[in-house]
């Protein structure tokens, strides 16, 4: 169903939601992330929870009750950890809203509501998760509590995917220099701030540790001052993801230090992808789709450079855990 019309129909039920909870597990954890930043930078009396689907399970936010808007994402759709957080919101009464790719999936089958989105097509359509939940997100502030760039926004919904199309168009060369610079790193560190700090978890998280078996951190380049930045060093290796909009200043500094001291640092800045044409009250919530789609780039290259597709696993879905 359209967001919108999802929205209005959980509105004219319950006029009185108080929070919203984001629920997921790995990747689709972090690409609810945009969303929920969002709504918590704006909304004024709505309450905002982001949860790995285990941890919702096991201790759930008393408030998840019939006040609540739970939205629970799963690329598979059957992901058990994350079944098992929809199925438990719908018992407590919430107003569940499943995004996955499987329209007749054990998720799709446990939501009051289901926005299937692409995902094979090209990758545009890998962002359309991540897309989903912002305009979920836009929706209930809007509806809600009201938000005065709501045009803007619609504005940069109605041209994201094709800017995503242009970024990965022209990123092959920059991808295939990292690959050769960092493919025998023992170790990457990634981090970024804003709407894009869980890119940098996914990058770190899924595409190279799950999907590279390189030993990675990420941490916010706020945090960067407050412990990391005591191991660098010349050509320790580090990822930043500078995003356009309020948090360019923290990123900036991380990188001024990463200069300084001459550590590997690869920076990929969304600034360099046209975010700064969007309108600029909105701007800033878009750099986690661009600098997805370009970091997916950097990880099909470097599994290219280290004939290790991206596909391959030891314990994923290959024994019970
Ligand atoms: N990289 C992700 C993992 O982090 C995630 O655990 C898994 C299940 O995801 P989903 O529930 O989106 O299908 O898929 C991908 O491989």
């Amino acid at each position: 169903m359209e967001v919108k019309k999802i929205v209005s129909e959980i509105k004219k039920e319950v006029p009185g939601i108080k929070s919203v909870y984001y629920v997921g597990c790995g990747a689709s954890k972090a690409e609810l992330y945009p969303g929920k930043y969002f709504l918590e930078e704006n909304a004024k009396s709505l309450r905002v929870g982001h949860f790995t689907a285990n941890e919702f399970v096991h201790a759930t936010p008393v408030a998840v009750d019939s006040t609540a808007i739970v939205i629970t994402c799963s690329l598979g759709g059957n992901t058990p950890e994350t079944v098992a957080a929809s199925k438990l919101a719908m018992e407590k009464g919430a107003k569940v809203i499943a995004v996955t790719h499987k329209a007749d999936s054990p998720l799709a089958g446990n939501a009051d509501y289901v926005i299937v989105h692409g995902f094979e097509k090209n990758y545009a359509a890998k962002l359309e998760k991540m897309v989903n939940v912002l305009d979920l997100s836009v929706e209930i502030l809007n509806q809600y509590e009201g938000y005065e760039h709501y045009e803007d926004m619609q504005t940069a919904f109605g041209r994201i995917y094709d800017m995503i199309e242009n970024a990965v168009s022209f990123v092959v060369p920059a991808a295939k220099k990292f690959a050769q610079d960092y493919k025998d790193a023992p170790f990457v560190y990634v981090m970024s701030s804003g709407a894009t700090q869980c890119v940098a978890y996914t990058f770190s998280l899924c595409l190279m540790m799950e999907m590279q078996w390189i030993n990675s951190g990420s941490f916010h380049d706020g945090e960067f001052f407050h412990g990391p930045f005591e191991i660098v060093d010349k050509d320790v290796p580090f990822i930043l993801l500078m995003n356009e909009g309020r948090t360019r200043a923290l990123d900036a500094r991380a990188m001024d230090f990463l200069h300084r001291f001459q550590a590997k640092a690869t920076i990929v800045d969304g600034k360099d992808y046209g975010i700064d044409s969007l309108p600029s009250a909105v701007a800033e919530y878009f750099n986690p789709m661009i600098l997805s789609a370009v970091m997916r780039v950097y990880a099909e290259q470097i599994a290219i450079a280290r004939s290790h597709p991206l596909t391959m696993r030891r314990y994923m879905w290959k024994l019970e855990y």
